[in-house]
């Protein structure tokens, strides 16, 4: 009996007529968790998939996980059956209860804060949809962009910034805490993944005293920090509107209709714009680092982009209005999206009451996840869904292609922002983000591999007068030059394929290609055996970081201007912002070493 217990299928009794969801076996009392890697855990579950179908059980320790592999059963259980499928799992390593403490809405279970905080985030986000989010995504694109000429290898982290600027102001009308809210994000996201903090491989570590239980110790003084931060910044806020000088932000929309919200307690307000700038500052840097890779590996797609890009907005970084005429760029985040999920392994939802499906017993208590990773590998929406082709998305022949493409392709209510009454409320702030953020990178920079070759090469539409005054320029702001190439050569066109399959040369820019990758099934063989070997080998675009969500490990690319006329319009754009004191530089919160063995400050990362 006591194996029992322990072992892999905690309810063993089935209602008469259903079978048992398949799974592996595991062993006892671990279950199946030491044969999840922590690297790419998703691609083991949808290796898992492929074995025993679109849904399975896996016991982890003990409770049992229920993995989703298909849009369509992902739909029916999670958004049909949304009364009995919408609550979320315990996260041990917290030391308030996420279900019922209210702190974080996307973690909340189905309860009247989640209600009340889900209304209100609904409010806030349509209001600044509507004024175009305050056209922050736009004034800190130009930031960015400098930061990105100025410092190219350090480009994460001016994408971060660029990202955590934008949405502080969103939060609270300034972009003073992005480093703060940074270092929030990132506590709050090694708090929550089950492969980033102790408490969530061995949850006793939570019972002990914190003298006795360093990860204990760590999530109190992070949870301790961040309510000071949250309590600070609607402070702030407050006395800026009594100045009469608060830019808009969601904290003043909430400051301004204080008593309508419904809010129960004293900080929920407080901590229901904070959630929201973290949820911002922690997710939409992911899909923009992964453009970055993906131009690296795919290089035939970024003149087609620039094409673009220089036929619509011509010598100025894209703007909100610009989206109906920006196709291909929709289809190049889009399929950045679907190529490497944000969060591979989706965000569970939590089975309230035992329920069935197509035959099987899905036990009450089970941890649904609608597996990101393998949903956008369905390889009949999704032909050769390992390869990275936005083309997917703006040719007729492709399952994918819808019209019309003023609107379509589009990222909003795609699969990787999950699923029913749990659906992510950041969807607009995310499409805006990234449009404008992964455009202006397009239109100013040149991505390749680091390689020898493409790095200093004579550029004749380049802008530059002369050879010497280029190689000066360059020297004065630090810059590399990369010319756009017209001509994809057959081994660009092939990046990331055996090169045995080259296609003919292709000229561009004027139309989409004539010529598809991959085109016949010997081919794809190829392909696929490739992908997998290399996935054994760590091929470089599947080198993701581990936690809940997944970017790729930094990594070495040649980032350089198309022409120095892009480059001296984008400094001069910023240099207008800045002269109107746009720009405020980054506030520290806890004095010195960010407060470093004091009460509240940074924890190790
Ligand atoms: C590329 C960017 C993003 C991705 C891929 C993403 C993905 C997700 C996913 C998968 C969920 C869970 C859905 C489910 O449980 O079925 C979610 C929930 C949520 N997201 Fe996002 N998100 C992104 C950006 C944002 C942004 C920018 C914000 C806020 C500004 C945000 C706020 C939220 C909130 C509040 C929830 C919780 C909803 C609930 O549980 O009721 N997200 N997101």
């Amino acid at each position: 009996t006591l194996w029992k217990r322990f072992a892999n299928r905690p309810h063993k009794r089935l209602p008469p007529g259903l079978k048992e969801l398949p799974g592996p076996k595991g062993y006892p009392i671990l279950g199946s968790v030491p044969d999840v890697p922590e690297k790419n855990s998703a691609v083991k579950f949808a290796e898992w998939a492929k074995e025993y179908g679109p849904i399975y059980q896996v016991n982890l320790a003990g409770s049992n996980h229920v993995w989703i592999s298909s849009d369509q059963v992902a739909h029916d259980l999670l958004s049909k059956k949304g009364a009995i499928y919408s609550d979320r799992p315990h996260i041990p390593a917290l030391i308030d209860d996420n279900r019922t403490s209210g702190q974080y809405l996307p973690l909340t279970s189905k309860n009247g804060a989640w209600a009340r905080q889900r209304k209100f985030a609904n409010t806030v986000m349509r209001e600044s949809e509507n004024a175009k989010f305050h056209r922050y995504p736009e004034l800190e694109a130009k930031r960015m962009l400098v930061e990105l000429m100025e410092q190219p290898s350090q480009y994460n982290h001016a994408l971060e910034s660029f990202i955590s600027r934008v949405t502080c102001r969103l939060a609270w009308g300034h972009s003073e805490a992005n480093e703060e809210l940074k270092q929030r994000a990132r506590e709050l996201l090694i708090g929550v993944s089950p492969t980033g903090a102790m408490g969530n491989k061995l949850p006793f570590l939570m019972s002990l005293p914190d003298w006795l239980s360093p990860p204990k110790a760590w999530e109190r003084r992070r949870a301790k920090t961040e309510r000071k931060f949250f309590e600070i910044m609607q402070k702030d806020v407050e006395h800026d509107m009594k100045e009469k000088r608060a830019p808009q932000s969601w904290m003043k929309t909430f400051l301004e209709h204080r008593g309508s919200w419904g809010f129960q307690y004293d900080m929920e307000g407080a901590y229901s714009v904070g959630m929201h700038g973290i949820a911002g500052a922690l997710t939409i840097a992911a899909p923009m680092q992964t453009f970055c890779l993906a131009m690296c590996h795919y290089p035939q797609y970024l003149p087609m982009l620039q094409e673009e890009l220089d036929r619509v907005c011509g010598d100025r970084p894209p703007r909100s209005e610009d989206r109906e005429n920006l196709p291909f760029l929709r289809a190049v985040i889009r399929e950045c999206l679907r190529w490497r999920p944000p969060v591979p392994t989706g965000i569970p939802h939590y089975l309230i009451q035992d329920d069935s499906y197509a035959g099987y017993h899905i036990p009450k208590g089970s941890v649904m996840h609608p597996l990101e990773w393998a949903i956008s590998r369905d390889p009949a929406m999704f032909p050769d869904p390992e390869i990275f082709n936005p083309l997917r998305w703006v040719k007729p022949e492709f399952p994918t292609y819808r019209e019309p493409l003023s609107q379509y392709p589009t990222v909003i209510n795609c699969t990787q922002f999950g699923y029913g009454r749990r659906v992510c409320q950041g969807q607009g702030v995310a499409d805006e983000d990234m449009l404008i953020g992964i455009g202006s990178i397009a239109w100013l920079f040149n991505i390749a591999k680091k390689s020898e070759n493409n790095s200093d090469e004579a550029c004749s539409d380049s802008g530059y007068d002369s050879q010497s005054e280029a190689e000066e320029l360059d020297e004065k702001y630090g810059l590399r030059r990369h010319h756009a190439n017209a001509t994809i050569s057959a081994e660009e066109l092939n990046a990331g394929l055996e090169k045995s399959e080259a296609t003919e040369e292709l000229f561009y820019p004027g139309a989409w290609p004539a010529a598809d990758i991959a085109e016949d099934e010997a081919h794809m063989e190829k392909v696929r055996v490739k992908t997998k070997k290399s996935s054994q080998d760590l091929d470089p675009t599947l080198d993701y970081t581990t936690l809940l969500i997944a970017k790729p490990v930094p990594f070495e690319f040649d980032l350089s201007v198309r022409t120095r006329y892009l480059a001296e319009k984008a400094r001069s754009l910023f240099e207008e912002e800045r002269a109107k004191g746009a720009y405020s530089s980054s506030r520290a919160y806890w004095g010195e070493s960010q407060g470093q063995g004091k009460e509240l400050g940074w924890g190790k990362v």
